[in-house]
This record gives structure tokens, sequence and C-alpha cells, in this order.
């Protein structure tokens, strides 16, 4: 056999946990000042105080989740009397599974399933926390899945208020908005209680991207399994996204493209090959946190190449009552977040016809809208 072919019990991976989604990275590079921002936050919680709300926003990827999840880490080397939640808003969408994911962490057990109201429940938890004196940190991550039905609001409003109702409780919310384009907007109730400290985790540089994932190779495969030139073609790929998720996910693919064929190092080749499936993760997740009607209004797009807004408008309310004004609020939302392309043509009745295309490949966009 040639020396650079794997024996069928060998292995390129030194450890391939780090490169699960979950793995939470010992070494944090390039965020020290949002993770300084999270301590200075966090840090009167420890004290037996109230903490310091946070707004944490920024693009898919960016670290985000890992910057609150190592602070939590670290708070809870110090003190057992703060408990800290992090909820997905991806799987817990509802304020009834918000609140029951609250409770479970602190008492340990489910909930009743059912017959029990959000009121109910959210009370043992505030009366368990003034009993216990400990302070609570939720930390609502991909709160963007909460707007939809307005759950965000009633959350937060529970949260930000219950010391109004029952004095002495302490809890503080991390809110975590995945987006570029700081979209989301809470009810006016909320704001005026929610005056967090914002930390933005802006997309990182091209070399800060090739530092992370040089560090990440470094730990997930052996030495001279990935060359200079697959590192790069990763770097690069990951910085067409933005998402630092997809380059993890492409190490891992690419590593088991390699051992498919029995390879002792990666090529450039298993790299391509494994973007098919990761350049999709990014898009899949982003589609994934639109409304029924925005994801509508790409689907309508996607089917038709490139089309005049009053057309799609009409496509549109085929199904649905939207007024122009919202719907067209909604095409300028997917604009703004870079789905969508909008030109002006020189025809058209007042001179200027909207002319919308998609910014990603129709067939992709279609994939992901299915799920
Ligand atoms: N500075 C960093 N150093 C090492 N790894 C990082 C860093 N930033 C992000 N990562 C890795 O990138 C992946 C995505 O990070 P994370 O989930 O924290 O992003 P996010 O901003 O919360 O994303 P989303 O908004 O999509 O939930 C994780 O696997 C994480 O380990």
């Amino acid at each position: 056999m040639k020396n650079n072919m794997l024996l069928w019990d060998e292995t390129i991976f030194r450890d391939p946990t780090v490169l699960e989604l979950d793995y939470l990275p010992e070494q944090f590079m390039h965020r020290d000042s949002q993770l300084q921002s999270l301590i200075y936050s966090l840090k009167p919680a420890v004290k037996g105080m109230r903490p310091i709300n946070c707004l944490v926003y920024g693009p898919p990827g960016t670290g985000k989740t890992s910057a609150v999840l190592k602070v939590f880490e670290e708070i809870e080397t110090h003190t057992s009397d703060v408990v800290l939640v992090k909820i997905n808003c991806q799987m817990d969408s509802t304020r009834f599974a918000v609140v029951s994911r609250i409770y479970r962490k602190l008492f340990n057990i489910d909930p009743p399933s059912s017959g029990v109201a959000f009121r109910k429940l959210f009370e043992k938890i505030v009366l368990k926390l003034i009993e216990k004196d400990k302070v609570m940190v939720v930390c609502l991550d991909d709160i963007n899945y909460l707007f939809h039905g307005g759950h965000a609001d009633e959350i937060m409003y529970s949260i930000l208020r219950a010391h109004e109702q029952y004095p002495g409780v302490k809890m503080g919310v991390i809110a975590i908005v995945s987006d570029t384009g700081k979209l989301y907007r809470f009810d006016p109730k909320v704001s005026s209680v929610f005056l967090p400290e914002e930390i933005e985790f802006p997309s990182y540089s091209y070399d800060e991207v090739g530092d992370i994932i040089s560090s990440r190779i470094q730990l997930a495969f052996y030495p001279e399994v990935v060359p200079e030139e697959v590192r790069e073609k990763i770097v690069n790929y990951v910085d067409l996204t933005g998402d630092l998720r997809v380059g993890i996910d492409l190490l891992k693919r690419s590593g088991l493209n390699a051992e498919k064929r029995a390879s002792k190092n990666i090529s450039e080749d298993d790299v391509d090959k494994a973007y098919e499936s990761s350049r999709l993760l990014h898009l899949r997740r982003n589609i994934s946190s639109l409304s029924d009607n925005e994801k509508e209004i790409l689907r309508l797009v996607a089917e038709n190449d490139e089309i005049k807004a009053g057309e799609l408008y009409e496509l549109f309310t085929g199904n649905n009552e939207l007024g122009y004004t919202r719907f067209y609020g909604l095409v300028n939302k997917l604009k703004d977040s870079h789905y969508l392309d909008v030109s002006f043509s020189g025809e058209g009745m007042r001179g200027r016809t909207r002319i919308i295309r998609l910014n990603y490949p129709a067939d992709d966009v279609i994939k992901c809208i299915r799920g």
C-alpha cells in the first residue's frame, strides 16, 4: 500500500469532537472586548445584584452564543448563587416553551405538561428565586424566532418587570439577535424597561477567520493533514458567507471525504465537494428564521427568475391579504438582509418599475425553504 494511504483503522482526526457545533473552544480569539462587556454586565449578578441586561447582535456564526456560554462557564466556577439559563429560541419558540425550560433548570424536573398557565409557572420560578436568594440570568438565544408570534415581547416583559410584582426578585436578560441589519423591534412597553448594554459582534476579518480556522485545524487533525492551500481555500469559503460555522462544517466534511478516499491528507477537491453541503447550512439556517410571508415572497421570486414588484404583489396576494405597504416593507427587509436585489427599470406607468431578483441560486433557496 502507498504510504500516503490510510490503513483501514487509521484516522486523520486527532480530536473530532472539536469539529462538533456544540464544542465550546477553550481559546476564544478576537472577541476580547465583547467578552469584557459581557463580564461587566454580569458581574453584579455574582455579587448578588440584578445584572445589566444585554443585547448581543451580529450576523450568524460570529461567536455570539459561544461568548455568552464562555462567560456562563466562568461564572459557574465562582458561584452557584446565579442561575444561568440559555434558551435556544429556535427550538423553544413559544413563551410556554421558554418558561418550561427555565423551570427545568431551576427545579431540575419537568414542569406539569398541561393545565398550567404561563403565569403560574412563571410565579413558581420567581418565588423560588426569592426564597433561595438567587439571581437568574436568562439568555434568549436567537430571539428572532420569538418575534413572529409576539412571544418575544411577552417574555421580555414578564422577566424585566417581574420585580414590580414580586419585590426582591433579581432577573436579567441577555437577548441574542442573529441579524445583520438590526431588524428587530420590541414593543414600547418592553423598550421602556429594556435599556441594554449593546454588544456588537461584527463579522470576522479575513485574517481573524484565518487564525480561528488554523487553531481549530491544529486541535482537530494530526500534523500535515491540512496543507496550506487547503486551509486557505476553507478560509476563502468562510469569507464568502461570513459564517464560521461553514468553516468548521467544511473541516469536518472534507476530512471525512479524505478518509473516504483513504488519503492521509485533505485535498482541494475534498473541500469543494464538502462545500456543496456546507454552503446550504448557512442559507438554510438564515431562511428558517424568516416569517412565512417572507419565505413566500422568496419562493415566488425564486420561481420567477426576475419579477416586477407589482407582478410579485399580485402573485403574493393570490393567497394572502397583506396590503401593498406591508408587502413592500417585507421586500425591503429581504433586500436589507441581502436575499433580494431590487433595481429600477426605465419602463412602467410612472417611468420607474422595480425589478426584483434573488441574490442566491434559485434552486438553493427553494431547497432551503422546504427545510
Ligand atoms: N472567536 C472564536 N474562536 C473560536 N471559535 C469561534 C469563535 N467565534 C466563533 N467560533 C465558532 O464558530 C461557531 C459559531 O459560533 P456561535 O454559534 O457562537 O455563533 P453565533 O454568532 O451565536 O451564531 P448564530 O447567530 O447563527 O447563532 C461555533 O462552533 C464556535 O465554536
